[in-house]
């Protein structure tokens, strides 16, 4: 059962039953959900009972679980990342990476029995079309290439026009881990298996990008669509945010911290010198000659790991106004508490708890997440 609280669930409690019956019938896509920080609480404390666990990690899960279950409370994004070893710990067998695999999947895609605690709606599916991402880890019970086929045969069990993955690369990896991860995803999918993007994310305060622009060429020429987290924290530079739109990805992750300048040079209606894709790989995220690349926007998560302060300010306006393709996304359900279904709620919801969009506005917004589909490979051409 999804466990909703915050800014989220403060919007979805202030819409009327006709207007949630609106947002579950719209065709969504959800396009940027990590696996491991998508695990529902209840799968998570189970796992914990019984798996046996290295004994010189049980007190940090016991204390990661206890927070999760207690609403984390983060003064900066750089305090989430830590979270993710014990979860690492939780999730790093086969039987236990299938087992989580198979409940996120059906968090998203099939209707849960109850709605959250604290609502009274009918629960349906959270979205049409799930793009899961994770970052493949060898352990000691499993190779990267075990990973990715046990997160590989559960997705597969729903069809290619509901569920696919996307292979992230951890900033914080070394070149021979990125390439390790990047063959194994153009392998898979040349075997017919239903890769259909890579993700650069992480911790954005890590790494060298340097480091990965090679492999995600690699993958951008095998068919693979790319998206990349980018200027997540003020930290990231412009240098860096140049450097990852020369890689032209076909959506971008957050995009919290790029400068207005940088936006209107990059996703003006003009023709980008250098920027006209051969008819094979072009995407509908050139629209009008332009490069728009989709913004993945994750409303709570930027709340909540405070890289934005309210809706009022939050860059979803920029985007918005300038009428550039967006994608509402959750992100990490587990720790920022929310539901796709709670993100939408966020469009619709009067201020101060939503931005107050009309109906026609939202269902636009959701169309333009179903067009930014990697479905098999790169997005489809309009
Ligand atoms: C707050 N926004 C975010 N920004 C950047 N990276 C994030 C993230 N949320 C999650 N991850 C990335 O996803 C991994 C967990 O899922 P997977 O092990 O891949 O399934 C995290 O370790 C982190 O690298």
């Amino acid at each position: 059962m999804a466990t909703i609280s915050g800014p989220s669930a403060a919007a979805l409690h202030s819409l009327s039953p006709s207007d949630v019956d609106f947002l579950q019938s719209l065709p969504k896509a959800e396009l940027h959900a990590h696996l491991n920080g998508c695990i529902p609480l209840q799968t998570l404390t189970d796992l914990t009972e019984h798996l046996t666990l290295p004994a010189d990690t049980t007190d940090e899960i016991a204390a990661t679980v206890a927070r999760l279950k207690s609403g984390l409370t983060l003064n900066d994004v750089s305090e989430f990342f830590p979270l993710f070893s014990a979860i690492y710990a939780i999730t790093s067998t086969p039987s236990a990476l299938g087992r989580v695999t198979r409940d996120v999947l059906d968090s998203f895609l099939k209707a849960e029995s109850n709605p959250p605690p604290g609502f009274a709606y009918t629960p349906a599916p959270e979205c049409s079309y799930l793009e899961l991402r994770t970052t493949p880890r060898a352990t000691a019970q499993m190779s990267r290439y075990t990973y990715l086929t046990t997160v590989l045969d559960e997705i597969e069990k729903f069809s290619a026009d509901q569920a696919a993955l996307i292979v992230s690369i951890d900033r914080r990896m070394s070149d021979a881990d990125a390439r390790e991860c990047v063959d194994l995803a153009i392998a898979l999918r040349a075997a017919g298996r239903r890769v259909v993007g890579l993700d650069l994310c992480g911790d954005p305060g890590k790494g060298d990008i340097a480091t990965f622009e090679k492999h995600f060429k690699r993958g951008k020429d095998a068919g693979l669509g790319l998206t990349l987290h980018i200027a997540e924290v003020c930290g990231n530079t412009t240098a860096e945010s140049l450097a990852l739109l020369d890689w032209r990805p076909d959506r971008l992750g957050h995009a919290t911290f790029l400068s207005d300048e940088h936006k209107a040079l990059f996703f003006a209606d003009l023709l980008q010198p250098g920027s006209v894709p051969s008819p094979a790989t072009e995407s509908n995220s050139r629209r009008n000659g332009a490069y728009k690349p989709c913004i993945e926007i994750c409303l709570s998560s930027n709340l909540l790991s405070r890289t934005v302060q309210s809706l009022e300010s939050h860059h979803i306006q920029y985007y918005l106004a300038n009428d550039h393709p967006i994608s509402i996304c959750t992100d990490d359900t587990l720790p920022f508490r929310t539901t796709l279904l709670a993100e939408y709620a966020q469009l619709l919801a009067k201020p101060p708890l939503g931005l107050g969009l009309g109906r026609e506005q939202v269902k636009r917004i959701a169309a333009m997440g179903m067009e930014a589909r990697f479905v098999q490979g790169r997005v489809e051409v309009k």
